[in-house]
C-alpha cells in the first residue's frame, strides 16, 4: 500500500492547451500543456515517453550557456576516467537555477502518480505527492545533494547504458530534456534504452527528441503485466555517438544523492 496520498493526475479534466511551452512572468516554463494520459500510456507501453518541448529554443540556450559557470555545480564528472562514455556532466548546486527548480517541482506531481501506481502493482512503498516532500524523505535519508545535471558531448561522445541510482531512496521515473537541435548543431547521439525482460531478450528502443522536448523513462524499472501478475522490468538508458558537433542535455532526476 502506498504510504501517500497522491493528487488526481492533471490533464485528466482540463484541457491541453497548445502544444508548445509557455513561460510564467518570470520567464520559467509552464508546463500546463502536457498530455498527461497520453504520456503515462507510452509509459506503460514502453517505459519511455517523449514529451511536447518542455522548454523554448531560448530557454534552451540559456540552460545549455550554463555548464559554462563552473559557480553553478557541485562537482564535474569527466565519463571516460570511469569508463561511463566520452564527454561530461556537471551536477547542479543548491541553490538550483530557478528554471531547473520550476521544472523539478511541476513534473514530479503527476510523475507520482505514476510512480505510485507502478509502487502499488509491485507492492513498492510509495512517494509523496510534491516534490519538496521527496526532498525531505531524502534528507532523512542521509541524501541531501542534488542530481539534476547538465551533460555535454562533443564529436565522437556518448553515454554507456546506465540507471541514475544514488542512494536507498530511487524515485522510479526521470526526465532527460535535449538542448540542442538534432542534424542542425549535432548529428548521432541518439537516445537509446534497453529494456531487459525476465526470462526473454533484451529490447532496444531508440527516442530522437527535437530541442526542447523531454523523454521521460524508468530509471531503474517499471512494471509490465505477466502471466502471474506484475513483474519488473529493468530499464537502462545511455546515448549513442555523437557524429558532429555538440550535444547538451538537462537531466532531471527526482531523488537526491548520498
Ligand atoms: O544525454 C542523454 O540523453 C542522457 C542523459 C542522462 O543520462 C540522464 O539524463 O540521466
Ligand atoms: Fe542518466
Amino acid at each position: 500500500m502506498n504510504a501517500y496520498d497522491t493528487p488526481p493526475l492533471p490533464g485528466l479534466t482540463e484541457p491541453a492547451p497548445a502544444d508548445r511551452p509557455a513561460a510564467d512572468s518570470n520567464g520559467l516554463p509552464t508546463l500546463r500543456h502536457l498530455d498527461w494520459p497520453a504520456l503515462v500510456a507510452e509509459l506503460d507501453t514502453d517505459g519511455v515517453a517523449l514529451t511536447p518541448p518542455l522548454l523554448t529554443p531560448e530557454q534552451c540556450a540559456q540552460v545549455r550557456e550554463m555548464f559554462d559557470e563552473p559557480g553553478l555545480f557541485r562537482s564535474t564528472v569527466t565519463m571516460a576516467r570511469h569508463r561511463f562514455g566520452e564527454g561530461s556532466y556537471r551536477y547542479f548546486a543548491h541553490p538550483l537555477p530557478e528554471l531547473v527548480l520550476a521544472l523539478r517541482r511541476q513534473l514530479y506531481p503527476p510523475l507520482a502518480h505514476v510512480a505510485n501506481t507502478w509502487a502499488a502493482r509491485l507492492g513498492e512503498p510509495g512517494f509523496p505527492g510534491l516534490h519538496e516532500d521527496l526532498v525531505a524523505a531524502c534528507a532523512a535519508v542521509g541524501q541531501h545533494r542534488p542530481t539534476p545535471l547538465l551533460l555535454r558531448y562533443e564529436q565522437g561522445g556518448y553515454n554507456c547504458l546506465h540507471q541514475d541510482v544514488y542512494g536507498d531512496l530511487t524515485f522510479p521515473l526521470q526526465v532527460a530534456v535535449l538542448l540542442d537541435e538534432p542534424d542542425r548543431d549535432f548529428t548521432g547521439g541518439e537516445s537509446v534504452f534497453v529494456e531487459q525482460r525476465p526470462r526473454a531478450q533484451s529490447r532496444p528502443i531508440v527516442r530522437r527528441p527535437e530541442q526542447g522536448q523531454g523523454l521521460v523513462f524508468a530509471v531503474h524499472h517499471r512494471p509490465v503485466r505477466s502471466a502471474r501478475g506484475w513483474s519488473r522490468v529493468m530499464l537502462r538508458h545511455g546515448v549513442s555517438t555523437v557524429h558532429s558537433g555538440r550535444r547538451h542535455v538537462l537531466g532531471v532526476i527526482f531523488h537526491d544523492a548520498r
